[in-house]
């Protein structure tokens, strides 16, 4: 079975199998229904059965095939609420027909949930209080106590489905809200807010590359004795800031993630390494002339980064590999240097 990741594509599932349910419930009553009325010449009640029954197997058959349910719950609402009305008017069998309304007008709305849902019912309690009230020549005459029974029973369906969609749906928000702070959660790095290895591979595998990007990889340099000459809180602190210099810089598209300890990798987007040595660079001197104070000290951080070319999303480990050999040349070189080759 295809795994669902989203909230969305859940709900979408669940609506493809309410809606195959329906479709297999459909066969066995709309169809024996169909076939006994065409036999007992009630034509046009058993075309109308059969042609829905027609209906809602072609549209369960494409709902499985379509990936946002939404528009094809729609349109079948509204047939079931036409489907309801008619029986209701016109009666059924005998007058059966406002029984098999109570089915109809509740997948009416578990198919398109409570907002929309809501509006079908109120038009569906609207509509029949007007059939119930007025004389119609080919309306199915029901008798007044009937009338009242169907009316008031159909009302309590409504107002219960209806409730029960609404608690469904709250608590499909709470859960959906919950799975998204938690996704944000796992891909998020607690110390500098950036994204983490996780966070940066899942974005990157949506993004498609329209041209050619960069990828740099920034290493804080000789970071084992800033946090020992002055603490680890301090440590973090350069982290924290060196995060929102290279968050500042960059474009809300281009990607940033905190790689490892004092380790972090950029993917700037449609641009070349040419231009992107020019941003790392301006980024490179921004932060070494950024003062720490420590103990009333002054204290400077730099950092070395290695660059690579990225022009196919598929090719991201070969070009990570390449900037890291690079950034290992650059603290060969002295540290405080940017590698482009
Ligand atoms: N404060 C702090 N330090 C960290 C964190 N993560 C890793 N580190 C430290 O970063 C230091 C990295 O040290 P090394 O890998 O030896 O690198 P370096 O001292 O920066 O030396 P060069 O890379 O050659 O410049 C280690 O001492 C880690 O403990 C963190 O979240 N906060």
């Amino acid at each position: 079975m295809k795994t669902l990741n989203s909230p969305e594509q859940i709900e979408n599932h669940r609506k493809r199998l309410l809606l195959s349910s329906f479709a297999f419930l459909g066969c066995i009553f709309l169809g024996s229904f169909g076939i006994n009325s065409l036999l007992e010449n009630r034509l046009y009640l058993g075309v109308v059965l059969l042609v829905f029954m027609g209906v809602i197997i072609v549209f369960a058959l494409k709902a499985r095939k379509t990936e946002h349910v939404q528009s094809i719950s729609i349109f079948l609402s509204a047939l079931l609420y036409l489907l309801a009305l008619y029986l209701l008017v016109m009666g059924g069998n005998e007058g059966t027909g406002a029984y098999w309304t109570y089915p109809i007008l509740m997948l009416m709305i578990l198919l398109v949930g409570p907002h929309t849902g809501l509006f079908f019912a109120v038009l569906y309690l609207v509509t029949s209080i007007f059939v119930l009230t007025t004389t119609l020549d080919f309306a199915y005459d029901y008798e007044p106590a009937h009338k009242i029974r169907i009316f008031a029973s159909t009302t309590a369906l409504l107002v219960l489905i209806i409730t029960s969609e609404w608690i469904r749906f709250g608590s499909y928000s709470a859960i959906a809200e919950i799975s998204k702070a938690h996704q944000n959660f796992a891909a998020t790095d607690a110390l500098t807010k950036l994204l983490n290895r996780h966070g940066l591979h899942s974005a990157l595998t949506r993004h498609s590359l329209k041209s050619t990007a960069v990828v740099a990889l920034l290493d804080a340099d000789s970071f084992k004795t800033l946090n020992d000459n002055y603490g680890h809180a301090f440590g973090d602190n350069v982290l924290i800031t060196l995060a929102s210099i290279i968050r500042q810089n960059i474009k809300g598209s281009d990607l940033v993630a905190r790689w490892g300890g004092e380790e972090f990798l950029v993917v700037l987007l449609n641009t070349n390494l040419t231009d992107a040595e020019r941003l790392i660079d301006k980024i490179k001197q921004e932060f070494s002339s950024f003062s720490f104070q420590h103990e009333g000290q002054t204290v400077h951080a730099s950092f070395s980064a290695g660059m690579s070319e990225l022009d196919d999303v598929n090719k991201f480990e070969p070009s990570l590999k390449i900037a890291d050999e690079r950034l290992y040349k650059a603290k060969e070189a002295g540290k405080n240097t940017v590698k482009m080759d």
